[in-house]
């Protein structure tokens, strides 16, 4: 289970797209959010549901791992559990605040932390038009008060120059971790 994480519009869902064909070839499988965004949100390769509808598959036990977030409800499928059954890496676009609970459900988890540097995540949200101005506020304000929390086993990448060089050290922490074979 490698649970990437880091402040919204630090670049997990667009190093996720830079690195999907790589991490296939490598036989990483990548979780599928459920969220409830609309489903033409930008640059979000997730499943849009209502609040109803995340409820109802809640109910249903369709989530391995779920959270609450930026006025959100997050769903990781099911799936995740089978895949990693059959030995198979995941990769999930995870929470920090969900991260002592995701790592207590799966204590081999791999965790790293996307960063950037604070001026450059005020552009990048701002610039991805996604959030509102006071929501962007607020997911900065979030960013600072879980900034507050080292934790000395994740892996910290940083995403402040080019997505090839963050895609790069994504895979450098793989190798290093033993989920992909060095080469
Ligand atoms: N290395 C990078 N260089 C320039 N822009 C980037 C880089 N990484 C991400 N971005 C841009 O920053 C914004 C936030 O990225 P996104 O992947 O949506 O972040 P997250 O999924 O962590 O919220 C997007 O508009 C994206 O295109
Ligand atoms: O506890 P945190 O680390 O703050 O994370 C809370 C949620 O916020 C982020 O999603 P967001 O809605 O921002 O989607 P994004 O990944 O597209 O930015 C992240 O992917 C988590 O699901």
């Amino acid at each position: 289970m490698i649970f990437l994480v880091g402040p919204s519009g630090s670049g997990k869902d667009s190093l996720i797209d830079a690195a999907r064909e790589r991490l296939a070839a490598a036989g990483v499988e990548i979780a599928r959010r459920v969220i409830t965004r609309s489903a033409e949100a930008k640059g979000e390769a997730a499943h849009g549901v209502t609040p109803e509808q995340f409820e109802t598959l809640r109910v249903q036990g369709a989530f391995a791992m779920h959270w609450h977030a930026n006025g959100l409800d997050y769903g990781i499928p099911r799936q995740v559990d089978d895949w990693l059954a059959e030995g198979r890496a995941v990769l999930v676009n995870g929470s920090r605040a969900y991260l002592a609970e995701a790592r207590q459900r799966y204590p081999g988890l791999l965790a790293v932390l996307v960063q950037v540097r604070p001026q450059v995540l005020r552009q990048r949200l701002v610039a991805r038009g996604r959030e509102t101005a006071e929501e962007v506020e607020q997911r900065l304000a979030r960013s600072a008060r879980l900034q507050a929390l080292p934790d000395p086993s994740v892996h910290l990448l940083d995403n402040s120059t080019t997505l090839e060089a963050a895609v790069s050290a994504l895979f450098g922490v793989l190798r290093d971790e033993g989920v992909l074979p060095q080469v």
